[in-house]
């Protein structure tokens, strides 16, 4: 797990109705627990406070210690500054108490006089996993403070020891750090306290995921995703156009390569054609569709493409030789489930529902979420990337983990909603996201936008509508 984790599981947790000051509660709590089973009571406790959660976290602490010891309350900055709701709350209450002695130390000229002596154990909850730089006044002068007692105070830091991964740290005995162990942590000791996160967070798909996938990266035109849709046949024009339509509302630009036969019956100005040659794709357009990928930062291959064998053909060549992440939809999957080794080597999302499972890997996933989810896992891995598995719950693994999206509705059973899904997992694989996240957060958006739709006009509405839909469920992800 890494630091980002933590900010996608707290929004995920929200999202499950585990409020942020249950987490804060049950962090404090631990804190307060670890060092009363390691010191034992009646401790003089000096606790120092950031104004972020990471304090709220020593406020929290500095209450449930001050049941048997006797506690002091640092804050270290301007308590005007203290940013969210649940460290505010928490901070007013210590205000009322007398039995916690609280000093606002406001600047560093407050804290180099400081004589820290009498304390057994001090508590950094200065910065934590939002630290951004080097650490900044007055919190470094609080930092180097506590250093003058390493190895006279017990000390103790909350989540991390402040500074990390800067070398102006805190000298820490160990840090109390919650549900589970950081990747990018090492140096020093870790005691793990849960906090109350259910098992689902490691598998539930939820906002969290999606607002970081949905950062934008940058200002200028284009630099914010160029997705190329290669898709359509002389039987089917519509496919490709809602896979583009749905994209266009998350990336820059979105071009669509189609036979030109179909492509004349596309009339939309946000969608840059670029029409091949005929009815249907074969091997003579290689070179130039291959050419249009390197203009895009990711490509969709497969709406409404057909299934001549010259089609099938094209799919598996361009599959070889293309260079940019993919996703491979609807018929392209049957090219591609008659030479499954073209993908050897790519970065792709395959997009199968379970029809299309049993095409490509010989079985059909059945039983409860977790059987499916171990199967869809075990192809993943021989196939070495992202299967999105479309279901009433669709199931995304990358072969090591697995993850699961519940939004959607029954009306989404109604013809082209995959090809909106193909859309919004290419846009965000044209805006840098990987291809897990990019399947998962595709699935979680398409399904919203569905249950969004559902809202308004009951369980029947057509693709189009839901295409339209994606930017209002974008919005409502960045404001939860
Ligand atoms: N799910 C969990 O693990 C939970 C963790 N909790 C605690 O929340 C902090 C993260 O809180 P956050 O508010 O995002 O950030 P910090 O408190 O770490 O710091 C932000 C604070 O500090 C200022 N700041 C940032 N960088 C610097 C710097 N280099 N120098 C000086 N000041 C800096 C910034 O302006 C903010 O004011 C996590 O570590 C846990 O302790 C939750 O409480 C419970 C769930
Ligand atoms: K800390």
């Amino acid at each position: 797990m890494r630091i980002e984790d933590v900010y996608i599981w707290d929004i995920n947790a929200k999202w499950l109705g585990i409020n942020p000051y249950q987490l804060m509660e049950n962090a404090g709590a631990g804190v307060a627990r670890v060092i009363e089973e390691r010191f034992g009571r009646d401790l003089r406790v000096a606790v120092f406070s950031g104004t972020g959660n990471n304090g709220g976290d020593g406020f929290v602490a500095a209450r449930h210690l001050s049941f048997e010891n006797d506690v002091t309350l640092f804050l270290v900055g301007d308590e005007a500054k203290i940013r969210s709701e649940e460290a505010r709350h928490n901070w007013e209450i210590l205000k009322g108490l007398n039995f916690v002695k609280i000093k606002v130390l406001k600047d560093s000229a407050y804290i180099k006089s400081l004589d820290l002596g009498c304390y057994d154990v001090i508590v950094d909850a200065l910065l934590g996993a939002g630290t951004k730089g080097e650490p900044r006044e007055p919190i470094r002068s609080a930092i180097e403070k506590i250093n003058e007692y390493a190895g006279k105070a017990k000390i103790v830091s909350v989540d991390l020891p402040s500074g990390y991964p800067s070398n102006v740290r805190v000298k820490a005995d160990f840090a109390v750090t919650f549900q589970w162990d950081k990747e990018e942590y090492e140096g020093f000791e870790r005691v793990i306290v849960k906090i109350g996160y259910p098992r689902e967070l490691y598998h539930l798909v939820g906002p969290g995921d999606a607002k970081f996938a949905l950062r934008k990266k940058g200002e200028h035109k284009g630099q914010n995703g160029k997705l190329l849709v290669i898709g359509g046949s002389e039987d089917y024009f519509g496919a490709p156009y809602l896979t583009s339509k749905a994209a266009g509302y998350l990336v820059d630009l979105v071009y669509l390569a189609m036979p030109e036969y179909s492509a004349k019956r596309i009339t939309d100005p946000d969608v840059i054609l670029r029409p091949v040659e005929g009815r249907n794709f074969t091997g003579e357009h290689l070179g130039e569709v291959l050419k249009l990928a390197e203009k895009a930062d990711a490509v969709v291959i497969g709406p409404g493409i057909g299934l001549a064998e010259e089609t099938k053909k094209f799919v598996r060549e361009f599959i070889k030789r293309c260079e940019r992440p993919m996703v491979i939809d609807a018929d392209g999957l049957k090219a591609v489930a008659e030479d499954l080794s073209v993908l050897e080597g790519k970065t792709f999302v395959l997009t199968p529902h379970a029809g299309e499972f049993k095409v490509l890997f010989g079985e059909k996933p059945e039983g409860s979420l977790e059987e499916k989810a171990k199967l869809v896992m075990e192809k993943a891995g021989q196939i070495d990337g992202v299967v999105l598995l479309k279901g009433a719950y669709d199931i995304i693994s990358n072969g090591r983990v697995w993850k699961y999206n519940r939004t959607g509705n029954r009306g989404m059973t109604t013809g082209g909603t995959g090809d909106v899904l193909a859309g919004l997992v290419g846009a965000l694989l044209a805006l840098g996201n990987g291809p897990l996240r990019a399947a998962s957060v595709g699935a979680f958006l398409n399904g919203l936008a569905g249950d969004m739709l559902k809202e308004e006009l009951g369980e029947n509405f057509t693709a189009l509508e839901l295409a339209k839909k994606v930017p209002v469920a974008v919005k409502r992800v960045l404001e939860f």
